[in-house]
């Protein structure tokens, strides 16, 4: 068990090792639920000028469920609405054929390539919202060269952003 794992963050993962079975809306709504037990910390850290770094966030949370059948993209944002809203959102684009050949693609519940493809279109439908700063980087190069292109990106809406207030996501 993973005990440095909140409650809901052991569910998931049980879910996600395929250890645990739960209904579709219910994983959803506690993905939604354990970002939100993280904004008290987030915005204390936020408003002491702290750059947060989220892996994933809402967009997986809503790309995800949106590829299974019966969930639309609006049902599956409501419960991350007001979330805080990020200043850039990096796109690391990879094929899903050159991300199953890495390591760690495996057995977790959603590594199945068909469902990857439904999950990258959703990414797509999301990236069209104009008021996110969405960014897409070319994730088949070098980590080293990706690094770079990454920090040179993050370090330009870090000065962008220095005195702007924080916003509500897809609010
Ligand atoms: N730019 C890259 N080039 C080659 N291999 C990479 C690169 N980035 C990550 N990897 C490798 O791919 C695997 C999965 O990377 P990871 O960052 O854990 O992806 P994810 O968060 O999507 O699961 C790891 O074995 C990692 O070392
Ligand atoms: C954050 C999030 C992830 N996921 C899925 C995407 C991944 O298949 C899985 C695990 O994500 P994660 O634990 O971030 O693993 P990694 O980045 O190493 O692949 O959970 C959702 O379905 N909803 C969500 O809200």
């Amino acid at each position: 068990m993973d005990t440095h794992l909140g409650r809901i963050g052991q569910l998931i993962s049980s879910y996600l090792g395929r250890e645990k079975n739960l209904e579709d809306h219910t994983i959803h709504l506690l993905f939604s639920a354990n970002r939100w037990e993280h904004v008290p910390m987030m915005k204390e850290k936020l408003h002491q000028g702290i750059t947060v770094v989220v892996d994933r966030y809402a967009f997986s949370g809503v790309a995800f469920t949106s590829a299974k059948e019966n969930f639309c993209l609006d049902w599956c944002k409501q419960p991350d609405v007001g979330l805080p809203k990020p200043d850039l959102i990096l796109f690391l684009q990879l094929s899903p054929e050159e991300a199953a050949e890495r390591g760690n693609f495996g057995h977790e519940r959603y590594e199945i390539s068909s469902f990857q493809e439904k999950v990258l279109q959703s990414f797509y439908c999301l990236m069209k919202d104009k008021t996110l700063n969405w960014k897409t980087v070319d994730a088949s190069k070098s980590i080293e060269d990706l690094h770079r292109e990454i920090r040179s990106i993050a370090e330009e809406t870090m000065q962008k952003v220095q005195n702007k207030p924080l916003g509500e996501l897809w609010k």
